[in-house]
């Protein structure tokens, strides 16, 4: 469904991925693991258009998209969680939220699903995103992402920051979108138990590169201590 094959990327001169090679099977979690630095970030920018450059082969249900602008890759069916969420404090929640599909249909529609998934998101639509907890952020970043109407989902590392209390109510959501939805998501997370439970799949990456990946059965403690341990 989404594979890059090969795929360079660069900051300025400075190169971030190297023949990055992965792939995500339509409906399916693909976790994305590695220590801090290691360009887990860069692939999921690389795969939206937004480092500086990259080479290889990106494609979407096997259309190649590497020479699309950013927006066309929104258009096509790729949304983005980024870390950290990078809600606008001074927009409502309704607006936050109407950003996502804004930018890439037109759509000025919260999608049906966020009631559902965000009862309290629904309840608060004029109060400003920058009052709502961490994990309520993130509920709106994951919202605002669904307006999209998107097939793929990147997220960057959706429970980092939230409270121990919250954490699960989220993964749940992910495992929700992917299960009921059928959104393919690409899910950085250091939290490897959690991606043992969501994912079909993993990748690892080191120096830029995926230096294991299969299905999640085969990832082994060992492959998480050499390559994540500290
Ligand atoms: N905007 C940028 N300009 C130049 N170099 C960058 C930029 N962003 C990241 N890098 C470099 O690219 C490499 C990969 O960083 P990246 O943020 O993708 O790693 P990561 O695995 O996502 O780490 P983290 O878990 O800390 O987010 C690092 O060496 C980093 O310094």
């Amino acid at each position: 469904m989404l594979s890059l094959a090969n795929v360079d990327s660069f900051y300025g001169r400075s190169q971030a991925l190297h023949a990055m090679t992965i792939s995500a099977p339509r409906g399916a979690v693909l976790g994305i693991l590695g220590r801090n630095g290691v360009g887990k970030t860069t692939l999921l920018r690389t795969i939206l258009g937004l480092t500086d450059r990259s080479e290889g082969v990106i494609a979407l249900g096997g259309t190649p998209i590497e020479a699309f602008p950013t927006h066309e890759r929104a258009r096509a069916g790729i949304a983005y969680v980024p870390q950290g969420r990078m809600i606008i404090p001074d927009f409502t929640i309704r607006e936050n939220i109407l950003m996502g599909g804004f930018a890439a249909t037109g759509a000025r529609r919260i999608p049906d699903i966020v009631p559902e998934l965000f009862p309290y998101l629904m309840d608060n639509l004029d109060r400003p995103g920058g009052v709502l907890s961490g994990g309520q952020q993130q509920q709106l970043a994951i919202a605002r992402a669904l307006a999209c109407k998107p097939k793929v989902l990147l997220m960057d590392e959706p429970t980092e920051g939230i409270q121990p209390n919250i954490v699960a109510q989220i993964e749940d959501i992910i495992i929700r979108l992917n299960t009921e939805l059928g959104l393919t998501i690409l899910l950085v997370e250091q939290n490897v138990a959690f991606v043992r439970r969501a994912a079909k799949a993993f990748a690892m990456i080191e120096h830029g590169t995926a230096v294991e990946s299969g299905p999640i059965d085969t990832l082994t403690d060992a492959m998480v201590h050499k390559h994540m341990a500290i």
